[in-house]
């Protein structure tokens, strides 16, 4: 497809006959809808070729960090009347489909609230198993028993009981934040929002954020945990700080990658640290 900076010409002249422009107009769509779908099954039989290729190396059939590559070039090329947000959801059935496509994948959702549900559905798209549970520690009990792929889990907010604040004790680095829902949404427009946690580490896709989870001495408040985190270059952009009887645990989200062995973790004054994974930085379209 090339560009244009021409308006493209009026399809239908003023004075064509109103069946016959219908008619041709509908055949050029049967047309265009022929190459699309061969261009869909043609995409589906290079990710088998690659999944086959995949097999050896045992890595996960869900590659978000890729998919965020994908959608945001998509992104930067589209032009013309169809929404932005089309292209993202028409991608997102087709990552979905070629997840399943390579083996069995399943969703466990712990939903606090509807539309978190319907989050996790747009994302992994129509056709893909989704097992609602009723905590986020039995739907990350099924991914690291294999039942699932992914867990699906609400956003961690300021002052949650302690039985919601998965991240506290989630076991990275076997289980990592892998992508944050949705990955598009317009501009200005407020949903909820979702973390999906997985086996393994994501791939990085060149604007992402990490979470770092920090346990500190009891008498350490906000202000030490900033100026410790800005002292080993890693300032976060939340910090979200809980009491839970005499321990301190903070959850900070750092721009960035940060995985386990990076230096800036050793020049933190904390008695434990440990990064629980990272996501690509979400599209917000106009
Ligand atoms: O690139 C990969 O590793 C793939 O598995 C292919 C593919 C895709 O359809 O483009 C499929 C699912 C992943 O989540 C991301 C990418």
């Amino acid at each position: 497809m090339t560009a244009s900076a021409e308006p493209a010409p009026p399809p239908v002249p003023p004075d064509a006959d109103p069946g016959a422009a219908l008619a041709a107009l509908r055949g050029e769509i049967d047309q265009l809808d022929d190459q699309i779908h061969e261009l869909v099954m043609r995409r589906a039989e290079v990710v088998a070729a690659l999944a086959t290729s995949r097999v050896k190396g045992g890595a996960s059939p869900l590659r978000p960090g890729r998919e965020a590559m994908i959608l945001r070039r998509l992104l930067a090329r589209h032009r013309g009347t169809l929404p932005g947000g089309a292209v993202v959801r028409l991608w997102r059935e087709i990552f979905g489909a070629s997840s399943a496509m390579q083996g069995g994948f399943t969703v466990a959702l712990h939903a606090r609230e509807p539309g978190q549900a319907r989050l996790a559905r747009d994302h992994f798209g129509g056709a893909i198993p989704i097992r609602s549970l009723p905590s986020a520690a039995s739907a990350l009990a099924a991914v690291a028993a294999g039942e699932a792929q992914v867990a699906v889990l609400p956003l961690p907010e300021e002052g949650e009981p302690l039985d919601r604040a998965w991240w506290t004790g989630l076991d990275a680095p076997r289980l990592q934040v892998v992508a944050r829902l949705p990955f598009w949404s317009a501009r200005g427009e407020a949903g909820p929002e979702a973390l999906a946690v997985a086996l393994g580490a994501p791939d990085a896709s060149g604007a992402d954020r990490s979470y770092l989870r920090i346990e500190a001495a009891a008498e350490q408040g906000r202000t030490g945990l900033l100026a410790g985190l800005a002292g080993a270059g890693l300032a976060p952009r939340s910090l979200l700080l809980r009491r839970d009887g005499g321990t301190v645990r903070a959850l900070a989200e750092i721009e960035g990658v940060l995985a386990e062995g990076d230096p800036r973790l050793a020049a933190l004054p904390f008695a434990h640290v440990l990064p629980l994974g990272f996501y690509a930085v979400p599209e917000r379209g106009v």
